[in-house]
């Protein structure tokens, strides 16, 4: 049987972040994958120089020309831009009721740089984080979410518990990529009763761009396999590392993961 994810994402021009970068884990994990634009970006590796919104209206036709003509095993959401588009994508994620849900709540970029207005943020911790089942931010939106600062794994472990208790999300995954050398590399999962590390050792790189889109689209297509909530982070932990061990030194900047590593592998 073949396995359908969707995801509700901005187009990177890149190809390294954003709905590429889903739309290839997805391919490589052997799911069909399906889209709905929220935005266009002129991205490169080098930093976004332009961000074109699509109409709410054609958010939601996207999603329900997807989700009334499929049986979508689950979702993910990035790059959603501003207020509007997320209160159309919660209205149409609402009426497929599409039971497997991944937030990314993409806010801010390994750079430090905002990626979405400030409403939006309100709205997506109202709208959308609660209704997933997992959330996952990197530091600086976990930061912006539990409103701790992070240096420390302590720091991380604390505020996943905050956002876990402030926002209702049934679990969530803080991503160590934005941490200290140290660190870097180990993510935090909080359930509500269990807080469990998941470390692997920090690669010496600044080729990361798409690590976070690439983490929860590969979460996403194992959840759309059919495997648990745990398993298919262990997974898509297990994958992304591999992707950035195999990374594109591509353009001037900071390049993207070797989402297809295993059909050209390099180590
Ligand atoms: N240099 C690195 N070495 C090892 N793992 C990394 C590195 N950079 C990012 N990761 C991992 O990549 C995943 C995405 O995290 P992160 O880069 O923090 O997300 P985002 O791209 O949303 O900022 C996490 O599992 C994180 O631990
Ligand atoms: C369109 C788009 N979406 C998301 C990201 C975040 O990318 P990353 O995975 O590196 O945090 C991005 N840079 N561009």
């Amino acid at each position: 049987m073949t396995q359908i994810a969707l995801t509700i994402a901005g187009s990177d021009s890149g190809g390294g972040a954003g709905i590429q970068a889903d739309l290839k884990t997805f391919a490589l994990h052997c799911v069909h994958g399906t889209s709905a634009l929220t935005c266009v970006t002129a991205q490169n590796t080098l930093g976004v120089t332009q961000v074109e919104a699509m109409t709410v209206s054609m958010v939601k036709a996207q999603i329900e020309a997807v989700g009334s003509d499929f049986t979508v095993n689950s979702v993910k959401t990035g790059m959603l831009l501003h207020g509007e588009i997320i209160e159309g994508v919660a209205e149409s994620i609402n009426k497929f009721g599409f039971s497997k849900l991944v937030v990314d709540p993409v806010m801010v970029s390994r750079a430090g740089v905002q990626l979405i207005d400030d409403d939006a943020i309100a709205l997506l911790t109202k709208l959308l984080i609660p209704q997933a089942a997992i959330v996952t931010p990197n530091r600086y939106e976990a930061e912006i979410l539990s409103g701790l600062t992070i240096n420390t794994i302590e720091e991380v472990k604390q505020a996943a518990v905050a956002i876990y208790e402030r926002l209702g999300a049934k679990v969530v995954l803080v991503k160590g990529g934005g941490l200290l050398n140290s660190h870097r590399g180990t993510d935090i999962w909080y359930d509500g009763t269990e807080l469990k590390i998941l470390s692997e050792k920090a690669i010496e790189t600044s080729n990361t761009h798409g690590t976070g889109c690439t983490l929860s689209a590969a979460i996403c297509a194992n959840l759309a396999l059919e495997q648990d909530l745990w398993s298919s982070v262990i997974a898509a932990k297990k994958y992304v590392t591999a992707a950035l061990k195999n990374f594109l030194n591509i353009g001037a900047g900071n390049g993207p993961v070797g989402h297809f590593f295993p059909l050209i592998k390099k180590i």
